[in-house]
């Protein structure tokens, strides 16, 4: 007789079985249970079995949904369940050196029952956990508990604005309330869907572009332990979706959409208070671009003002725009500000070409033989100031692929920023974007060479016909050569560059990445930093949804 002691997490001690053993399916270990799959947890003493249910469960009852088809593609997939936790067997070998903790934010539940929400960017945020010690993998994943996400659940309905989603007012006067609360920030999500980041103090944040989305979390169980509060006065509502964290720093831009520019500001370990470093002011209008991100060197911090702009119009609407809360301004035109980390002062300020990105790479200070500054060199994922990507990352075209080449083409945007006052900045392929098939976002590089001069990059390409980036590409920007990883059919997520301790090459290490394949499954996948060849995978019980940015925390 089978019998089983479920406890209330979602771990169970198993006693005895009459299950069928499955091997073939996962090539691992593990019993088939009624519409559930039981893998062991090898890492216990007990005979110890993680549930693994393989369609929706009751663990997510207010926003269930059925799955029609278990074979599409996880990627734009509402993750099935809540929260998994099991070791899973890795093909290949991972290197004893990589011992530690990769964890990976993403939006991971885009429906409401059977709403179904528009965006990639509007999904709740999933937390997958990739735990590497002893050559052996732990796999986890769970939801983030923010407000926005527990208020979905228990009203099954939308109650906060998300990217580009906004509740639906129930009568007048409840629209002129939201519009109160979408000044005072009340109505803005903290679904923090975008990054996670391991600040000096061991802290782990979860992030989005609202200030309130910023969720502190356990990064063994991927707990929420609740809402990380600036203690300042700053105010404000929104900021950079990636700060620069690191052993020292962290450092963020706040948009000022009253008056516009942008604050720089510092926040020191141990602390939660933003101290102001100085400020940007915007040279065009009417409103600051849109700052998802932004680069620093040594000595500066590097102030991008996009043509693509924030909207207040667009923010107070119901339903969504074109560009959603932003709008295209070339006239407006694009600039560079390079602030003094040290003085907080602007040391130049120039017109570049029209750009759109989300994501800058890294930059550095370019020298004469003197030792000068001459200038700044500030490399990004660049759209050819094309917006048409925001479109394409809506739920509805990423889930419709069917064999057209309508990604919009991408390249690595070099803007050289001269520091000898010249007023006009230079923006051109840091290489022939054909070395990566047009496509590029989603970069990492090695961390020890933030804001200093560098050769490789990571970061997804495209191999074409395609309509979202699908290869892992290494960069070099020496070279000027991309080499790529591709399997048909699948989405590789951001390839996250881990540097070997002790380490003297630039690539030396290993780039993590999560794979969502053409048969709706999903693994871990590790390739060498150097020769970019795959050294090992693991598979998931189930594929994945899509996720966007993840952090190292070495053990
Ligand atoms: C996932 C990602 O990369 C970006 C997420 C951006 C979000 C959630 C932006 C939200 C916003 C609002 C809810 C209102 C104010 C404007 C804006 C910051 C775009
Ligand atoms: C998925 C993405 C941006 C994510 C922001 O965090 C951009 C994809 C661009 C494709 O080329
Ligand atoms: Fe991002």
């Amino acid at each position: 007789m089978a019998s089983l002691v479920f406890s209330t997490s979602e771990t169970s001690i198993f006693r005895s079985s009459a299950l069928t053993s499955n091997r073939s399916a996962h090539g691992r270990d593990g019993f088939i249970l009624g519409r559930s799959i039981f893998f062991k947890n090898s890492n216990t003493k007990d005979l110890q079995i993680t549930k693994v249910a393989t369609k929706s469960p009751e663990t997510i009852p207010s926003l269930e949904r059925k799955i029609s088809d278990d074979r599409k593609l996880a990627a734009w997939t509402s993750i099935r369940q809540e929260r998994w936790e099991g070791e899973i067997v890795i093909e290949g070998e991972v290197p004893l050196w990589l011992k530690g903790t990769y964890i990976r934010n993403g939006p991971g539940l885009w429906n409401i029952g059977d709403y179904n929400f528009r965006h990639l960017f509007d999904g709740y945020a999933t937390l997958v956990r990739l735990h590497f010690e002893n050559g052996r993998l732990t796999m986890g994943h769970r939801q983030i508990e923010s407000e926005a996400y527990k208020a979905a659940k228990t009203t099954n309905k939308l109650c906060y604005r998300e990217f580009s989603e906004v509740p639906k007012p129930d009568n007048f006067l409840s629209y002129i309330g939201d519009l109160a609360k979408l000044f005072s920030g009340a109505s803005l999500t903290d679904n923090a869907n975008t990054g996670v980041v391991k600040l000096a103090d061991g802290r782990v944040v979860c992030l989005t572009e609202t200030i309130k989305g910023s969720i502190l979390i356990d990064p063994e169980t991927l707990n929420t332990l609740g809402k990380f509060e600036y203690s300042d006065k700053l105010g404000g509502l929104i900021h950079s979706a990636h700060p620069i964290v690191t052993d020292t720093d962290f450092l963020t831009l706040l948009p000022d959409l009253i008056n516009p520019g942008y604050l720089v500001v510092r926040m020191e370990p141990g602390t939660n208070e933003r101290k102001v470093i100085g400020r940007a002011n915007c040279r065009g209008g009417p409103a600051p671009g849109w700052v998802h991100s932004f680069p620093v060197t040594e000595h500066y911090v590097i102030v991008p003002e996009m043509p693509l702009r924030y909207c207040v119009q667009n923010l107070l609407k119901a339903e969504p725009t074109p560009l959603f809360k932003f709008e295209w301004r070339p006239e407006s035109k694009g600039f560079m500000h390079v602030m003094c980390k040290a003085s907080g002062k602007i040391v130049t300020s120039v017109e570049v070409p029209l750009y759109v990105t989300f994501h800058f790479i890294n930059a550095y200070e370019e020298r004469d033989e003197d030792g000068r500054v001459t200038a700044v060199i500030a490399d990004c994922c660049e759209h050819n100031a094309d917006t048409t990507i925001l479109d394409k990352l809506r739920l509805q075209n990423l889930r419709a692929f069917s064999g057209e080449d309508v990604l919009p083409d991408a390249r690595v945007g070099r803007f050289v920023i001269p520091l000898d006052g010249s007023p006009h900045g230079k923006l051109e392929a840091a290489l022939d974007p054909e070395e990566h098939g047009k496509g590029m976002d989603m970069c990492s590089i090695n961390p020890f060479y933030l804001g200093r001069k560098y050769r490789y990059a990571y970061a997804c390409g495209a191999k074409r016909p395609c309509h979202f980036p699908n290869t892992l590409t290494k960069l070099d920007l020496v070279e000027k050569k991309a080499k790529s990883w591709f399997d048909e059919g699948s989405v590789p997520s951001e390839p996250f560059f881990v540097p070997r301790p002790g380490a003297t090459e630039e690539d030396d290490g290993v780039v993590i990445s999560i794979i969502s394949d053409k048969n709706g499954e999903g693994y871990a996948l590790v390739l060498d930093g150097s020769s970019f060849e795959e050294i090992a995978r693991a598979k998931f019980p189930y594929g994945l949804p899509y996720g966007l940015h993840g952090c190292w925390i070495p053990k």
